[in-house]
């Protein structure tokens, strides 16, 4: 399990956001610090609000109320010179995928300033280090669901920038790719690089973040060191407790009908 940084300066400070759709919260008061080098974990039931308000702290959704500081500047006073600080997995990326992988890879790289050469040794670094080599040339339209993944996520990863928003970046990819990105992140945190990442795995917040928050409708539960959310317990039993418990399951007996 990583350390935590008690003493890391914060580098990312989210106060008071809220957001709602039409009658309904779907982001309630929430507020975060999360400190330099840390990995960071966003957990929480379906619904609960998790890809709403990374959207607001990546500069994506505007908030109704609150502020996100990204390195001391204010994400949505200076968007340009926030986003410039921030690497973004968004959950459902509408990606141009006519693009072969190395066309979308190159497109991310300029965009944040790179030069040519460095666009492509990068692109052959990132698609080395996540099992994309031998795909660059293909249209991500013909990935799978786990390379569409993949290629976001060094997409997000090409102009090293020093946090990283990663919205659900371990779902649909394999264990192999999936401890190589671990091992990608976990040099990019050691090196002082910050990522927050949002996940249902608990096994794999509990391996890789050394700091977590669990939101359920909208609110922040619990949030802390993971030794301190998961107080004694572990991380899956203690976000079972805080969603408000299993539900017993009664009806369905058709279910075991079956109809053939
Ligand atoms: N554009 C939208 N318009 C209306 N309601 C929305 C919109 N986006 C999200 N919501 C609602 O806000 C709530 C929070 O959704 P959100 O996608 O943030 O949850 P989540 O925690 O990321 O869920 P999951 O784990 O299933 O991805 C849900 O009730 C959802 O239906």
């Amino acid at each position: 399990m990583p350390r935590p940084k008690p003493l890391a300066p914060v580098v990312l400070e989210v106060s008071g956001l809220r957001k709602r759709f039409g009658t309904s919260t779907a982001v309630d008061d929430v507020s975060l610090t999360v400190r330099r080098g840390s990995i960071f974990g966003f957990v929480g039931p379906n619904g609960a609000g998790k890809t709403t308000t990374l959207s607001m702290v990546t500069g994506l959704l505007r908030p109704d109320a609150g502020t996100v500081v990204v390195g001391g500047t204010d994400v949505w006073a200076a968007p340009t010179t926030a986003k410039r600080k921030i690497g973004v997995l968004p959950d459902r990326m509408r990606l141009f995928d006519r693009l072969t992988g190395a066309q979308m890879l190159y497109y991310a790289a300029v965009l944040h300033g790179l030069d040519r050469s460095a666009a492509r040794s990068r692109s052959d670094d990132l698609a080395l280090a996540l099992g994309l080599d031998g795909s660059l040339d293909r249209p991500v339209r013909d990935y799978s669901v786990g390379m569409v993944k993949k290629i976001s996520l060094a997409a997000a990863l090409i102009h090293s920038p020093s946090v990283l928003v990663l919205d659900e970046p371990f779902e649909s990819v394999d264990p192999v790719s999936t401890a190589q990105a671990v091992d990608l992140l976990q040099r990019f945190a050691a090196a002082g690089g910050t990522v927050v990442l949002s996940s249902h795995n608990m096994d794999l917040v509990e391996r890789v973040c050394d700091s977590v928050a669990v939101i359920v409708e909208g609110r922040i539960l619990a949030a802390g060191t993971l030794d301190e959310v998961r107080a004694g317990e572990s991380l899956e039993e203690r976000f079972v407790e805080l969603a408000g418990g299993r539900v017993a399951v009664e009806g369905l007996e058709w279910l075991t009908t079956f109809s053939d």
